[in-house]
């Protein structure tokens, strides 16, 4: 077992590694040697990263990757997404090129409020806080105006602020419950800081108020922070086209198809064990696009999940129908997307991601990714309820099969030959190597 370290975030990047190898590695120098193979040889290029996080002692690499072919709105974009796994890509973009032929994606956006909360202790009577509110609660915006200044220009700012009483569920607790305008930041930095500037003044003005006994005036607050769950920050995306543009798969009519399709999501609607697999097929669309563009995937996939609870079971985030012999298929998703602040202009990837989309502002990237993430939903359970997820999914993982074995330039060659025409599994790759090795 490592021994406690006191001081460790002092240390030197090269300390730092020292301690790790030699606490956690034996002494194997190899261990070195594969972290510094991931600097960057431009060291200030390097010291960049270093510093988007603390003890940071090398990069880990993801793939970034484009799928082209987004007809999004009447406008055709290539969309970056920074993802591991196999078959994602691949997906988005045979998912792009099918709607692009059939009317392509529309997508708008149906809120964008965002929220945070100040959760706060009153010991005394609630109608007295609820007049002491109401007597504070434009002076306590206004005592937040240095911070909103500029945010207001941009259209954004303090929406509203409710006093929320939560004594039926703890003795005691109130919020300051906080909606937000953050234009085209996500804006967690900006709300926070406003909170915390309500909490002071709350406080503050608590300890004034003489209609207040000396225990009310005792206002305790527990904490300020945003919240991630915004049902108020909506992005509907949607393709549709007549059943007959469907495709015509061996075995199933475009007809058969589109209600196979549809039973398929409403499996999802009403199966939480389903659900939750379908969900994350979308996510898989939907992160890659939030990390390409230097957003916060965690922020973006609790809000998600929680979003498809929102009432009281877990369901899908996308919905299908078929009505007068047109196919519809729609997602709706809460995405706090920012395309200024957090990394947005400081990762040069990021930067990069961002003109590929034609530097569009925090409504149009929310359109952008919902879209990835109805494309990506799209591309799976066309395989699901076609081919089967293994058959695309295990061809696009056969490389990473192969390097697991060390295959040769000649033997992938030779393999992605022979499995073009066999199905791909783990075991048949083992045994075709084997094969060629004897
Ligand atoms: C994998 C495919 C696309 C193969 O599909 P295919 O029909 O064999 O592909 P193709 O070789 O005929 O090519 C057709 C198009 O697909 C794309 N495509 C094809 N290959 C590539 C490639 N190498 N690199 C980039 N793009 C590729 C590309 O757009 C290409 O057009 P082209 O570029 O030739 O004009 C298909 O089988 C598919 O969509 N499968 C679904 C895969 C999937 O959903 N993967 C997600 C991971 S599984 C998971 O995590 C979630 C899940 C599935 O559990 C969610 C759920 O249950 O709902
Ligand atoms: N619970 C959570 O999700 C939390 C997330 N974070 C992190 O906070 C970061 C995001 O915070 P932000 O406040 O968005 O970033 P930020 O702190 O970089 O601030 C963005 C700033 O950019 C300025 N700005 C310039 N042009 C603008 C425009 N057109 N629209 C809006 N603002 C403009 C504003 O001053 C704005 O406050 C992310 O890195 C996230 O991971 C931090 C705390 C908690």
């Amino acid at each position: 077992m490592a021994p406690v370290v006191s001081g460790f975030s002092k240390l030197s990047k090269s300390d730092k590694i020292n301690w790790l190898v030699e606490h956690h590695f034996n002494n194997d120098q190899k261990t070195i040697e594969i972290l510094k193979t991931y600097w960057n040889s431009d060291e200030k290029l390097q010291q960049l990263h270093d510093e988007f996080t603390e003890n940071t002692i090398s990069n880990y690499y993801l793939p970034f990757s484009v799928a082209p072919n987004f007809l999004i709105n009447g406008e055709r974009f290539t969309i970056p997404m920074a993802i591991e796994e196999s078959s994602v890509v691949a997906a988005a973009s045979k998912a792009a090129k099918f709607w692009q032929s059939r009317g392509g994606f529309k997508a708008e956006v149906l809120s964008t409020t965002k929220v945070g909360q100040v959760h706060f202790t009153f010991k005394g009577d609630n109608t007295t806080l609820k007049s002491f509110f109401e007597t504070i609660k434009s002076d306590l915006i206004s005592s937040a105006s240095h911070i909103t200044k500029n945010m207001e220009k941009r259209g954004g700012g303090i929406i509203d602020i409710e006093l929320r009483d939560k004594t039926d569920e703890i003795e005691n607790y109130y919020q300051l419950h906080c909606s937000f305008g953050t234009a085209d930041a996500m804006g967690a930095n900006f709300i926070n800081s406003c909170l915390e500037q309500f909490a002071d003044f709350l406080t503050n003005a608590a300890d004034s108020y003489d209609k207040f006994s000396d225990d009310e005036k005792d206002i305790e607050i527990i904490m300020s922070i945003l919240s991630n769950y915004v049902p108020e920050c909506i992005v509907k995306a949607f393709v549709s086209c007549p059943i007959e543009n469907l495709p015509n798969v061996e075995g199933l009519s475009p007809k058969a198809y589109a209600q196979k399709f549809v039973r398929a999501v409403e499996i999802a609607k009403i199966e939480p064990y389903r659900a939750v697999t379908h969900n994350k097929g979308i996510m898989n669309g939907i992160d890659a696009v939030v990390l390409a563009t230097g957003n916060d995937f965690r922020a973006i996939e609790a809000g998600a999940h929680a979003y498809a609870s929102r009432n009281g079971k877990y369901t899908s985030l996308t919905d299908a129908k078929i009505e007068n012999d047109i196919f519809q298929f729609s997602i709706q998703i809460p995405l706090a997307l920012g395309t200024v602040g957090g990394l947005t202009s400081l990762h040069p990837l990021v930067k990069l991601a961002l003109n590929l989309l034609g530097k569009p502002d925090a409504k149009q990237l929310m359109k952008i990714t919902a879209v990835a993430g109805l494309a990506q939903n799209f591309g799976a359970i066309n395989s699901l309820i076609t081919t089967g997820i293994q058959q695309g999914h295990m061809k696009m993982h056969l490389m990473n099969i192969l390097n697991q074995f060390e295959a040769t330039p000649s033997e992938k060659e030779s393999l992605i030959a022979y499995f073009k025409t066999n199905t791909v599994s783990h075991s048949k790759v083992v045994e075709q190597i084997e094969k060629l090795r004897k």
